[in-house]
């Protein structure tokens, strides 16, 4: 089989913020090409405080990050859209690409794909300080499928998305596996991320609790064939 490289690797000795620079601790885990890993725990067990170590906005973190290749190749999907008031989807659109320097042609045919597969051709040249909060959120999921990164840091993307929008998203998060692509996800829906994760990151009050399969996590709780929320619940 061929060898899938490490997309991401996180090696976090601790991280946090001023007053308190150990938030997190001894956080350790991968990604590789075609992984998609789901980064579970409680509210305030340390998921954006990981993911933000990984952006690099943290000025108290003590650790490495290592992204595939020389030029960090990721697209971050952020919780809550973050849009410009005066550039309509299209500007904004255009705006990431030439950030990403997407050769045009290509820039073309994979707006037009992404705008029909999220059904937003008809608003590209809208505003989308007037769009409803599952459509601004579609925009981010399009700005960052835009890039084919290596990395997809996707944090918290069901709340807010109608159900046809997350099965739109979850398909196009399966062909970018199989390109190649790996996805670290932050989400509170189990059962989805049961269904769709190849592993899991579990933190609680800041430390990793287990980083594995759901069979591995099975076996460090002692529970064979339970679902992940009853495995969640007994590590936790
Ligand atoms: N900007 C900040 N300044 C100081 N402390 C913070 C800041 N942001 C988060 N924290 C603290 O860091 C800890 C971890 O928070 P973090 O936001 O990483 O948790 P989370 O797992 O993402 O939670 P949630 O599921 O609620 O989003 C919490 O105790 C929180 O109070």
């Amino acid at each position: 089989m061929e060898e899938r490289l490490e997309v991401l690797k996180v090696h976090i000795e601790q991280a946090g913020y001023e007053g308190q620079s150990d938030v997190i601790k001894k956080i350790h885990f991968d990604v590789r090409q075609g992984e998609l890993v789901g980064l579970l725990g409680p509210n305030g067990a340390g998921k954006s405080t990981t993911i933000k170590s990984i952006l690099g906005l943290l000025k108290d973190f003590k650790g490495e990050i290592s992204f595939l290749g020389e030029r960090r190749s990721y697209a971050y999907i952020p919780e809550h859209p973050i849009l410009y008031d005066e550039l309509t989807l299209w500007e904004h659109m255009e705006f990431a690409a030439a950030v990403y320097e997407l050769d045009r042609t290509v820039f073309l045919d994979r707006a037009d794909d992404l705008l029909r597969r999220f059904r937003l051709l008809d608003e590209k040249h809208h505003l989308p300080g007037k769009f409803s909060k599952g459509m601004q959120q579609k925009i981010m999921l399009i700005l960052g499928f835009l890039n084919k990164p290596d990395v997809y840091i996707v944090d918290e993307p069901f709340i807010g998305l109608d159900p046809k929008a997350i099965k739109d998203f979850l398909g196009m998060l399966d062909e970018e596996r199989k390109r190649g692509a790996g996805i670290l996800m932050s989400t509170h829906v189990l059962d989805t991320a049961e269904r769709i994760c190849t592993s899991f990151v579990l933190l609680s009050g800041g430390r990793l609790v287990a980083n594995g399969t759901l069979q591995d996590i099975q076996k460090q709780c002692g529970m064979p064939d339970a679902p992940l929320f009853d495995c969640f619940h007994s590590l936790l």
